[in-house]
């Protein structure tokens, strides 16, 4: 512990602890890398995360007890909370940063928006207290991440995450789903493509039974972006070099075998003891020396992160400015906080205003612009098929069949209007009886449409108001109810319209149509047809009328009288029948039409007008002055998230004109 020469380059008995700095990128390091991993941390610490742009990170996993902690601190040459069971309980963001010119190392915690300084013999107390305090004493996790700055002579330049390690079952104190708590969180980390994920394995098991390879195969199936750092060579030597070269679970970019500290040795005296072992023991001396030693490890970890983040850093930027437009875009939309009457008149009379504009697109002129998804605001053509809907309701009402009971209503009726009088007159009450009885079998039809389609333009104004009306939520509720109570209104209109329809229709029969005439000849010169087929009981009773379909004169073989009348009354009742059904259409059509215009270019400013304004009216208009608490969290949002994306454009911007400058990163 204390020795501050873990990775230095210089240290002349140490080979194998040069490398970090040796490296062929290690002579524009500082002009290049460095620069960069300051900018990704800086948007790290400006919490660009939250915004949803992902930054290129290391992702330290494993198993529980694989040797994370170990492997971070044989990285950073400082002494971390190691042992058995859980100790990493908190994601720990490490920020490892070479500083040559510094006396003693600086260390220092950041969470929860504050600063901890600490030192090397203090370290591991002080991240074992700020996980306390983020996560509480007992065992459980928190999201919440800590982050430990190292600023030291030798360090690589690297910030690394180093999660909860994986456990499928709770030690005594913690939660019984601590596995799905830690796996969501690992996930979470790992799933996104800019991270790079440092697996690592304990060399005494078997890597294809380790939770931290499965996990790690879920999100990066080819290995792609995962390395390996195997751990305890010194314990498991046996078959290592087999195990690493055979790669049975796809670790892309490689394994480094390591023998972090162990018991209370001093860095230093661990980097020896790992070069010493891996150059003289009988089995590991015989793995390639590109893949071994915390050195090695240093080295591929520094050239990876150079990489990802120069190969990331261009869509970061793409990133932050798309996020950016899209926000300053949502801030302009939210409107000015209103100081006078005279401001929040105008800005209710702009919310009518547009709202009716929307209403005369989509009820009267079928544009739907605004609502391009919505099938259900398309209302011009959903207003046509209901329409359809109930014109069918209205031809296929059973009670209306001219097929069933042929003629026998007829004669029945004909039998009831008999009176002393000539033979062959067509008595008129009984076309009036017949007519009744119709009209009365499909009079609940147009109340039910009446209801079915004010229920929808009810549905239609009231969505599109509270559109325009979303900022100003004071408003909405009493403009719900006022285009309610219009459309309520405007219902009762039509329905009392329409009852009177229904009525007239009952009481009188009339058309100037020539149809009725013609369509009455057409049907009339099937009588002898009809009349044959009575008669003529050796033929089937079943024939097939046009304009009737198929109807059966079986029970007509029997009482010959009247057949005639019955005959032409009914055929009378069906070519008007037919009139009576396009009016009972075309008037509601037109009656539909007509209040939805009014409704729109009349009633509903009349009405919110007289709700929100007027003196007896909910005052709803003065409540418009006091701001929603709902917008002016929205609003502070925005402009937090603007500020902070401003930030990190200004940081990426600053790098971007460097590299414009210094030319291209190397690999
Ligand atoms: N012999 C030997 N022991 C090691 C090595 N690496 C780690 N250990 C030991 O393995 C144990 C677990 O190591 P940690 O570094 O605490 O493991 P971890 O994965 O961080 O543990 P959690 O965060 O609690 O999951 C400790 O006792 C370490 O001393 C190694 O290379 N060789």
């Amino acid at each position: 512990m204390g020795d501050d020469r873990a990775l230095v380059h210089g240290v002349p008995e140490a080979e194998p602890l040069c490398i970090v700095r040796q490296a062929p990128l290690a002579a524009s390091y500082d002009d290049q890398i460095r620069p960069l991993l300051d900018a990704i941390d800086r948007l790290r610490n400006l919490n660009v995360m939250k915004e949803g742009i992902q930054l290129p990170t290391i992702v330290v996993v494993g198993d529980q007890s694989s040797g994370k902690s170990s492997v971070l601190e044989s990285l950073a040459g400082i002494n971390l909370p190691r042992g058995q069971g859980i100790c990493t309980r908190v994601p720990l963001i490490m920020r490892l940063q070479h500083n040559p010119r510094a006396d003693c190392p600086e260390l220092y915690l950041e969470f929860d928006g504050k600063v901890v300084h600490t030192d090397e013999d203090n370290i591991s107390e002080a991240i074992n207290d700020a996980t306390d305090e983020i996560a509480g004493h007992g065992k459980g996790i928190s999201n919440a991440p800590l982050t430990l700055v190292v600023k030291k002579d030798g360090v690589p330049d690297l910030t690394m995450v180093d999660l909860p390690g994986i456990t499928r079952v709770p030690v005594h104190g913690q939660p019984e789903d601590i596995y799905e708590q830690i796996s969501e969180m690992i996930m979470e980390y790992i799933r996104p493509e800019e991270s790079i994920i440092l697996n690592v394995l304990s060399a005494t098991v078997d890597f294809s039974t380790c939770e931290s390879i499965r996990m790690s195969q879920m999100v990066d199936k080819t290995g792609r972006r995962t390395l390996a750092v195997v751990t305890k060579a010194d314990k498991a030597p046996e078959g290592l070099i087999e195990k690493v070269t055979a790669d049975d679970v796809n670790i892309g970019l490689g394994y480094v075998c390591v023998r972090n500290r162990i018991g209370e040795e001093t860095y230093h005296e661990a980097r020896l003891e790992e070069a010493k072992l891996f150059k003289t023991h009988p089995l590991l001396c015989k793995i390639d020396k590109s893949i071994v030693g915390v050195p090695v490890l240093a080295q591929k970890l520094t050239q990876i992160q150079a990489t990802i983040m120069a190969k990331c850093l261009p869509e970061i930027v793409k990133k932050i400015n798309d996020k950016l437009n899209v926000n300053v875009a949502e801030l302009k939309k939210i409107p000015k906080n209103l100081s006078s009457v005279t401001e929040a008149m105008t800005a209710f009379m702009q919310i009518l205003g547009s709202a009716k504009e929307s209403l005369r697109k989509i009820l009267l002129r079928g544009e739907f612009d605004e609502y391009p998804e919505e099938k259900n605001m398309h209302c011009t053509a959903r207003l046509v098929e209901m329409l359809n809907q109930y014109s069918e309701e209205l031809q296929n009402c059973a009670e209306n069949d001219p097929r069933t009971n042929f003629l026998l209503e007829e004669l029945e009726v004909l039998e009831e209007a008999k009176g002393i009088g000539l033979p062959n007159f067509l008595p008129r009450t009984a076309f009036h009886t017949l007519l009744q009885r119709k009209v009365m079998g499909l009079s609940s039809k147009p109340p039910d449409f009446v209801d079915r389609v004010w229920k929808y333009i009810e549905g239609v104004v009231i969505r599109v108001l509270m559109r325009h009306s979303e900022n100003y939520p004071q408003l909405q509720s009493s403009t719900r109810r006022a285009a309610s109570s219009l459309i309520n209104k405007m219902k009762e209109k039509a329905m009392d319209r329409m009852m009177e329809i229904v009525e007239m229709e009952k009481l009188s029969d009339y058309t100037c149509s020539p149809e009725y005439m013609l369509e009455w000849n057409n049907l009339m010169s099937q009588q002898n047809k009809v009349m044959d087929a009575i008669d003529d009981v050796s033929e089937p009773s079943n024939i097939v009328l046009q304009g009737i379909g198929e109807v059966d004169v079986e029970n007509l073989r029997h009482c010959k009288q009247q057949i005639q009348e019955a005959f032409d009354l009914k055929m009378r009742i069906t070519a008007y029948w037919k009139i009576v059904l396009r009016r009972l259409v075309d008037s509601m059509a037109l009656h539909l039409l007509f209040s939805v215009q009014n409704l729109v270019n009349n009633e509903m400013e009349k009405e919110i007008v007289g709700e929100l304004i007027e003196p007896n009216g909910s005052g709803s208009i003065d409540r418009m002055l006091e701001e929603a608490p709902s917008v002016v969290a929205k609003r502070n949002k925005l402009n937090s998230s603007i500020e902070l994306l401003r930030e990190s454009k200004a940081e990426v911007a600053k790098i971007m004109d460097r590299i414009a400058t210094d030319g291209e990163y190397s690999d």
